[in-house]
């Protein structure tokens, strides 16, 4: 057995590029699952397998665009590890989508899974295309085209993907359908985040930003603020951000800005939620409405007492961390956060729940929605939101106990606590 060599995070950021910090998703998770390893006591072999997926499929997918000419779109299907179970995780659609990223995603859904306690390892897929210019008969011919691609490795006890950026039930409805043509018998359970009348569960389109808005119900008891007294930013306004804006601002809180891919804006006294969720379209826009606004760096700078990035990776990085005035930064993103910048904010006293934890509720739901797929009986909205509140309370507890017993910060304990069921469940298999 060989041992675990020491981590120095910044010798390897020096080795991957010639900038201060590295912006690389997948170098940078290995390199906090080598210290959660070792953490945990495991050997180099444990890192050596969990810190690359073990299997994923590039494809080239041909759609017939509406004027008659063919378009071929590259796709992904990584998936992490399948020792505790199928994979399982979202399928984005966005042009800047590449291998590696989507390999990150995967593994990060791993250590999701493995936080919530769900039978499934991690999955992510990605398509490199922008949704926001194809028209719709174009969007489906894709998603069934991805689907035709990737049908060999994927299944109900294999992989379910589920959305995320720019996918929603629609484009999970023709996935459904094209899977279930392809098996030849009726497949809910082969995908999540399905429409409620093809078996999507309730709760699940509000779950991530529910999810989100626990975490930060628990993470201001920890600093001792108020949520009725709380003014709030988030970067996003899609299904994650918009959602999460409508829950605080019901809970009495001050969403004072709020942005998109086009830019944000903000009111020091707080925003008309209910007037912008009226208006967004259904990529999460609504900025260009308004002819005052500001820039997506701005508002992470804005003054607050909670910022919740809800858009994309590498926003809080080491040049503007030190800038951020937040005292809580809930991540509903995945990979908001540079690890040069969380211990700049760690450093700071701010307390970052990491995107692990505070969007694990999405794949929560997720899971309950597979679970009532298979007995073909489903739940109300309050039975799955009443679930959910366990899982998340439990888990946000969990990682903040870890981090206050090994001295570490959120994100390092959230890494210890979710590798440790795909770790066990590789050593019973025999495969380490
Ligand atoms: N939908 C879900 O269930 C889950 C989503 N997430 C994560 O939450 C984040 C947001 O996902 P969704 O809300 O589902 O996506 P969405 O597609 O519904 O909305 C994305 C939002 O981000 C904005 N955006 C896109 N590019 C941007 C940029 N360069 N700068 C600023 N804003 C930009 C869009 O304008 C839109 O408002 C992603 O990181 C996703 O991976 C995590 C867990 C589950
Ligand atoms: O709902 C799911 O299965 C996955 C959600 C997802 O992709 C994520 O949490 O990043």
């Amino acid at each position: 057995m060989k041992t675990i060599l020491p981590v120095n995070r910044n010798q390897v950021q020096k080795q991957d590029s010639t900038k201060s910090e590295t912006l690389d998703l997948l170098n940078s998770t290995k390199l906090i699952i080598k210290e959660a390893v070792q953490k945990l006591g495991y050997n180099e072999d444990m890192y050596e397998l969990l810190k690359e997926p073990v299997r994923i499929l590039t494809v080239r997918i041909p759609v017939r665009m509406d004027d008659g000419s063919i378009k071929v779109f590259t796709g992904y299907r990584s998936q992490h590890n399948d020792a505790v179970g199928p994979t399982k995780g979202g399928v984005r659609f966005h042009p800047e989508v590449n291998e590696e990223e989507v390999k990150a995603l995967s593994i990060w859904m791993s250590l999701k899974c493995g936080i919530a306690d769900l039978p499934y390892g991690g999955g992510k897929g990605g398509i490199i295309c922008d949704p926001r210019n194809m028209s719709f008969r174009e969007l489906e011919r894709l998603s069934r085209g991805y689907v035709r691609a990737i049908s060999q490795i994927v299944g109900p006890t294999k992989d379910i993907p589920a959305p995320d950026v720019y996918t929603n039930s629609q484009i999970m409805a023709w996935m459904m359908d094209e899977y279930s043509r392809i098996r030849e018998f009726d497949s809910p359970g082969f995908i999540t985040g399905k429409p409620i009348v093809l078996g999507g569960s309730q709760g699940r389109e509000t779950a991530t930003a529910r999810g989100v808005t626990i975490c930060i119900e628990e993470a201001v008891k920890k600093r001792g603020i108020n949520l009725q007294d709380a003014r709030i930013v988030i970067q996003g306004f899609g299904n994650a951000g918009s959602f999460l804006a409508k829950f605080m601002h019901d809970a009495g809180a001050k969403v004072i800005g709020i942005s998109d891919v086009h830019g944000g804006i903000y009111n020091p006294e707080g925003l008309d939620i209910d007037y912008l969720l009226d208006r967004r379209d259904s990529f999460g826009s609504v900025s260009q409405l308004f002819n005052n606004t500001i820039s997506n760096e701005e508002l992470l700078e804005l003054d607050c007492d909670i910022l919740v990035p809800a858009a994309i990776s590498n926003q809080i990085t080491a040049q503007n961390a030190h800038r951020i005035k937040a005292s809580i930064v809930v991540e509903a993103a995945n990979g908001p956060t540079t690890l040069e910048a969380t211990k700049i904010l760690d450093e700071r006293g701010v307390l970052l729940v990491p995107d692990i934890l505070a969007s694990s509720g999405g794949v929560t739901v997720s899971y309950f929605e597979w679970v009532q797929n298979n007995q073909g009986y489903y739940w109300s909205e309050e039975e799955v939101a009443e679930k959910l509140g366990k899982v998340m309370v439990d888990s946000f507890k969990n990682i903040y106990q870890t981090s206050q017993a090994h001295q570490v910060d959120m994100r390092l304990a959230a890494y210890m606590v979710g590798i440790r069921k795909t770790a066990e469940a590789s050593r019973f298999r025999g495969w380490v």
